[in-house]
């Protein structure tokens, strides 16, 4: 669609943060009569512990909470794959919206960031949840699968030890 008026030139970039509310007013509006109000007291006092971090714009929306929060309970997941944590805004609600049993490998190559979330976690009584992989992601994901393969050979008696 290139030329077309609905392309989103930079001066526009704050209206796209936007999404579908398109309105700033709208947009607050939201945030503070549902939003806010229904967000958990320990992921408030994370999202204002990060706010004073270095690249806090890092930091998930608050708005993008309940609907992941929605969906993980709605496909009733029990296994997830955390990649990119930063202080654990989603890694927390997450661990807070699956269930008791629940496991989350969560990956970034910054434990130090990670390390400021963590006690949020425990304060939600969640960490157990929580397996923290320092690493960027690929090789990770790679050691994940290649360990998975070996746990599923040896179910198949593939592997005697
Ligand atoms: C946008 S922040 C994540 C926000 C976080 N999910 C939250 O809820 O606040 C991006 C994170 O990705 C991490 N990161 C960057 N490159 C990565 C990689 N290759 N693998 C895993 N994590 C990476 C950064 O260290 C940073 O902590």
């Amino acid at each position: 669609m290139e030329g077309s008026s609905n392309k989103i030139s930079a001066t526009d970039i704050s209206k796209s943060d936007m999404g579908l509310f398109q309105s700033k007013e709208l947009y607050q509006y939201i945030l503070e009569t549902s939003v806010y109000p229904n967000e958990p007291e320990v992921l408030k006092e994370l999202r204002n512990i990060t706010s004073t971090q270095p690249r806090s714009h890092m930091l998930c929306a608050a708005d993008e909470g309940p609907l992941m929060s929605l969906l993980l309970k709605l496909v009733n997941a029990k296994k997830t794959i955390e990649i990119g944590v930063y202080t654990g805004y989603s890694l927390l609600l997450t661990a807070l919206s699956l269930p008791k049993d629940g496991k989350i490998i969560a990956i970034d190559p910054d434990r130090e960031m990670f390390e400021v979330g963590l006690p949020f976690l425990r304060k939600a009584g969640v960490e157990h949840k929580v397996d923290f992989i320092e690493s960027i992601a690929l090789p990770a994901l790679d050691k994940l699968l290649e360990d998975l393969s070996m746990t599923t050979m040896e179910m198949h008696g593939c592997i005697t030890l």
